[in-house]
């Protein structure tokens, strides 16, 4: 293999030992904890397992949680009801409504239904219009902010002027890495399921940063000698009668070509959940500022 790893289990410890370090701080001044409420409709297991890992790393890092579980089918008026009784709540400082939601749910909704000071997901249309205008101090989606502290741990402040190609246009995921590289000076290129010549276009690519959904659907032909490859894609399938973990990205060729890879398990998730409680801090920060 000639990439180098990108470790998001160390990256993210990082992050994590830094969150505990201020929120020991300021529990030490007197301050309470801040405060996480992580709301979970119905039980997907994949959204049993994430959730579960939120609250776990929430007690290491001294934050706070309080877990609401909500029945299947629950209505979206009683989710509503639940938000705006945290939204009211001035010991919450950050809340996060799992997704996916049930079908008889509007998603959108209830990212709108979420005061935006509270709202550590960075869904919210006012957070996404403060990230496109550039504002300091909003709170961004986790799963680019990931992406992006791992690019600055690889590539110090060689990020300027490097060509980023997003593969995905997701609000979520492929929006915000997109403003957030183009905001450290990046050339960015967003890609996407109906973009001709894909391949040739992500051949460009300085930095790949691949959130499609698809199992390993970037092969080495893809990939320009020495380039960095972020993975965001999380996919289960079926290998030689074995479940396995793959990401958007066909791992093993890729990292022949590329300088530096994330892995699937153990690279963009952890980093997922560790913005989430930096986001919970930044949340409690903004609101006690
Ligand atoms: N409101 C909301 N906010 C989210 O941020 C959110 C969400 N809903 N719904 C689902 C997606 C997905 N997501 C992941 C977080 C951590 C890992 C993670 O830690 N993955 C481990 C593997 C975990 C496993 O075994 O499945 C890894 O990549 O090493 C993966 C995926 C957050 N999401
Ligand atoms: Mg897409």
């Amino acid at each position: 293999m000639r990439a180098s790893l990108i470790d998001g289990k160390a990256l993210s410890a990082e992050v994590l030992a830094d969150v505990e370090q201020q929120v020991s701080a300021l529990i030490e001044q007197g301050n309470a904890a801040p405060c996480l409420a992580v709301v979970l409709v119905g039980e997907d297991p994949a959204s049993q397992v994430y959730v579960r890992n939120k609250l776990l790393k929430c007690e290491q890092t001294g934050i706070r949680s309080i877990e609401h579980k909500l029945d299947v089918d629950t209505s979206e008026a009683e989710l509503l009801t639940l938000l705006a009784q945290l939204n009211g709540d001035a010991s919450v400082n950050g809340i996060l409504v799992q997704l996916p939601l049930p079908k008889h749910i509007d998603e959108q909704k209830v990212i709108c239904a979420i005061d935006p000071r509270k709202d550590v997901d960075g869904f919210h249309p006012e957070n996404m219009g403060l990230l496109l205008s550039g504002a300091k101090e909003v709170l961004v989606p986790c799963t680019p902010l990931g992406c992006l502290i791992m690019l600055q741990k690889t590539l110090g402040d060689q990020l300027s002027g490097k060509h980023v190609v997003v593969v995905g246009r997701s609000n979520i995921v492929g929006k915000p890495a997109a403003l957030l590289t183009l905001q450290q000076h990046c050339t960015v290129t967003i890609v996407h399921s109906r973009t001709a010549e894909i391949e040739a276009l992500c051949r460009q690519a300085d930095i790949l940063i691949v959130a499609v959904g698809r199992a390993e659907m970037v092969t080495a032909d893809w990939v320009k000698p020495g380039a960095v490859v972020l993975d965001v894609g999380i996919n289960r399938i079926e290998r030689d009668g074995k479940f396995r973990l793959v990401g958007d990205v066909a791992f093993d060729q890729v990292a022949e070509v590329a300088s530096a890879i994330t892995p699937v398990p153990g690279g963009v998730g952890p980093m997922t959940i560790a913005c989430l409680l930096r986001n919970t801090l930044q949340a409690y920060r903004n609101q006690t500022a």
